[in-house]
């Protein structure tokens, strides 16, 4: 197979032959440095080496028992790979995007590890919800896998409204214990990865009680199963929850309580306690037990980057080595990669991709500095970062499932194979959009926090950074078809947006609706303003944040990059055509955004746009270079490309 693999393809050789920038600078860009990309590529080179971890049947030809049995003897394989790997010199911040950037994991398993749990939320729960003992007890084992464990939150009952969650957590002042009990069958913990089988703890979600009163939603670290036998504990039931479209390896499960007892020092007390004689001490603010899903969500923007480049990477590859039709009489047939209905197809995926690597980092950068100040009491930008995280997972897993089905189709009948990995790549996509808070829940989080941001505005109080445009608006600033331009454009529909929605809540308000029936009338037009609001962080992040991040960069690449973030502005404006052409209605402070477009230099016209949309052609060997810099890479691609890149890789 190596001495095959040697062949590249002449098509796509010539591709990577054109790329006008230097390949290994992006890629150090991306991976936050030279020495990093050396690390990752480490890490890679080491876990590709191994045999062990290649599968001798496709999965897919493997029965469901036969399948998690694989993946996890993988899983173990790897886990002690990495571990001789971890480098333990590396910041926090370092170590993140070392982990973001190096996911060997997608490439073991198609449809992710039994122990995806145990390393993304059991251990973050413990490092944000157990008190210092708690924390120093139990990561020790989590880290060296002493226990395997897994976040149970979600019941068959409920998982969007935790609140509702029936699993009772009741406390015995006579033991120090806590009794838990799951009184009905939607009491049943439903989903949590690792349950069914591998997992042998777990932090539950529960409703607690002391003293006859309820003391809400508690983190538990609960034992299920015996270290020995892997059999359940006394008083716990667990199964497998059965076939799903995708996560099939993941191993989700459910788990029931009857009467099943465990310490006092079992609740993760770092926020709320619950004393020897029962008194419950309430945390200085009860969205502090939520911490591990801001942690998560805002892991999936990285995620999906990742993904969604899994996906672009092949179909790209793919539309360089297909040629078919016959455009010119007498001349071979083309690559379909030149048809530029295809690049329209590919190229806004390599550009979004970056997009969300950009506001991952950013984000990230956000979420430390909101918890370093929650460490020492400060709440403040707490609101704001839920709001953030909130909908950009959910615009960014919305897109990203779009933009790789689009890739999927974009191959034809071979994307149709699970051999080309897209289907697999999709139903992992997909579950974004569910996962980790549904994604219209999501949009209403932020939208709450715009509607209170457009009250403040009409009292002319301050808003948080990222909605002070709201305030903006009134000064009728120029907007124009410039990407900074287009970003203003943005915030004026994000502004009438919200403008919108609080003139119709009024109005249901004042037709003797009750708030939370003049919300649900109102949800439509909530939804479309907190995805507005997305587009335009989205949007004004890649653009600010590649002003800077790019300075040291030579100018080929800062070229290629700046293409990217031009392509994405422009793609979304005509997408979103009708919005910034869509006059507005009453507003307490905003715009007229039909006004504004009459006035704005060249608007009208649209045709300035679809012109600039023609830099995806101009572009197209830099983008196509892009694609070949080694950015991602998956483990299921074509036949002929497995052959080609597979072995080659890291290209660079
Ligand atoms: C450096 C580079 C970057 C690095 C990137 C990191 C990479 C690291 C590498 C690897 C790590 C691994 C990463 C792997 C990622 C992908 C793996 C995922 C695998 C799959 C896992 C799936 C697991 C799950 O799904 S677990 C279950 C998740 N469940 C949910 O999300 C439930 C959703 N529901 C809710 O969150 C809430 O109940 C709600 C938001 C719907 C609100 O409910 P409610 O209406 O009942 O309101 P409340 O009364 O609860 O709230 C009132 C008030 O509080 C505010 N609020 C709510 N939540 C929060 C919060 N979390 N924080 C702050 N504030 C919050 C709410 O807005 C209200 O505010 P008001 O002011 O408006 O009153
Ligand atoms: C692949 C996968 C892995 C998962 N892993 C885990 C795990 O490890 N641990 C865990 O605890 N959970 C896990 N989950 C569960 C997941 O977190 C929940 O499925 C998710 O939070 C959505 O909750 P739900 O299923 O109850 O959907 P529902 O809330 O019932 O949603 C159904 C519909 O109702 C709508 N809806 C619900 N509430 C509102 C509202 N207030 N306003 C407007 N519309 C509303 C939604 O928009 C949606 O259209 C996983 C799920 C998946 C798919």
């Amino acid at each position: 197979m190596d001495a095959v693999n040697k062949v590249i393809n002449e098509d796509l050789q010539k591709e990577r032959d054109k790329c006008k920038f230097n390949v290994a600078e992006l890629t150090a860009f991306l991976d936050g440095g030279d020495k990093f990309t050396q690390k990752r590529r480490e890490k890679e080179n080491r876990v590709f080496s191994i045999q062990g971890l290649r599968d001798a049947v496709p999965d897919e030809y493997m029965s469901h028992k036969e399948r998690y049995e694989n993946a996890v003897r993988k899983a173990v394989i790897m886990h002690q790979t990495l571990g001789t790997l971890e480098d333990k010199t590396l910041t926090e911040y370092e170590t993140a995007r070392l982990a973001l950037r190096a996911t060997t994991s997608s490439a073991i398993f198609k449809e992710n590890s039994p122990l995806m749990l145990h390393y993304s939320m059991f251990a973050n729960v413990i490092e944000g919800q157990g008190d210092e003992k708690q924390r120093e007890y139990w990561l020790k084992k989590i880290n060296n896998m002493e226990i395997i464990g897994t976040y149970a939150q979600t019941e068959l009952g409920h998982g969007t409204f935790i609140r509702g969650l029936e699993t009772t957590a009741e406390y015995d002042p006579k033991t120090e214990e806590f009794v838990l009990n799951s009184p009905k069958l939607t009491a049943y913990k439903w989903w949590p990865g690792g349950l069914a089988h591998t997992a042998n703890h777990c932090v539950v979600m529960a409703h607690t009680y002391s003293q006859g009163k309820s003391c809400g939603i508690q983190p538990f670290m609960v034992q299920i199963r015996d270290l020995e036998t892997n059999m359940p504990m006394k008083g716990v039931k667990l199964g497998e929850i059965g076939a799903k479209l995708g996560f099939n390896t993941v191993n989700n499960g459910f788990l029931g309580f009857e009467n099943h007892r465990i310490p006092r020092d079992r609740m993760l007390m770092k926020n709320s306690q619950i004393l020897k004689d029962g008194t419950f001490i309430s945390s200085p603010n009860s969205k502090l037990t939520y911490g591990t899903m801001v942690y998560i969500r805002v892991s999936i923007l990285g995620t999906m980057a990742n993904t969604l480049g899994r996906a672009v990477t092949i179909a790209t590859r793919y539309a360089a080595v297909r040629r078919q039709s016959q455009p010119k009489p007498n001349e071979p047939e083309p690559q379909i990669l030149d048809y530029v209905t295809q690049q329209h197809k590919l190229f806004i995926g390599i550009a979004s991709s970056h997009a969300y690597y950009i506001s991952c980092f950013w984000l990230w950068t956000l979420y430390h500095r909101v918890t370093k100040e929650l460490a020492v009491g400060n709440m403040d930008n707490l609101a704001e970062l839920h709001a953030l995280a909130c909908c950009l997972k959910a615009t960014t897993s919305a897109d990203a499932a779009v933009l790789v089905e689009r890739c999927r189709l974009a191959c034809g009948g071979h994307g149709y194979m699970l051999s080309s990995n897209l289907p697999q790549i999709y139903a992992n996509v997909t579950a974004a959009n569910t996962y980790e808070g549904e994604n219209t829940v999501m949009l209403l989080q932020t939208a709450r926090a715009l509607v209170k941001a457009g009250m403040q505005v009409a009292q002319g109080q301050k808003v948080s950074p990222s909605m002070a445009y709201l305030a903006d608006q009134s000064k009728m600033a120029k907007w124009d078809s410039s990407v900074d331009g287009i970003v203003k454009g943005f915030q004026k529909v994000a502004a009438g947006k919200v403008a919108a929605c609080l003139a119709s809540l009024q109005r249901h308000t004042n037709n003797g609706q009750s708030a939370e029936d003049a919300w649900n009338l109102t949800s439509v037009q909530l939804v479309a303003a907190s995805e507005a609001h997305a587009r335009v962080i989205l949007l004004s992040v890649f653009k600010s944040e590649m002003d800077v991040q790019t300075l040291t960069l030579s100018g080929e690449t800062r070229t290629v990059l700046f293409q990217l973030v031009q392509l994405y502005t422009i793609y979304w404006a005509l997408e979103k055509v009708g919005d910034l052409l869509l006059p507005t209605t009453t507003t307490t402070y905003s715009v007229s955004i039909c006004d504004t477009a009459m006035r704005c230099d060249g608007w009208m016209d649209e045709t300035s746009l679809f012109e600039k949309s023609t830099i995806q052609t101009s572009a197209r060997t830099g983008i196509a270079g892009l694609v070949l810099s080694g950015l991602v890479y998956d483990s299921a691609v074509y036949p002929e490309l497995v052959h080609q890149s597979l072995t080659s890789w890291p290209l660079q």
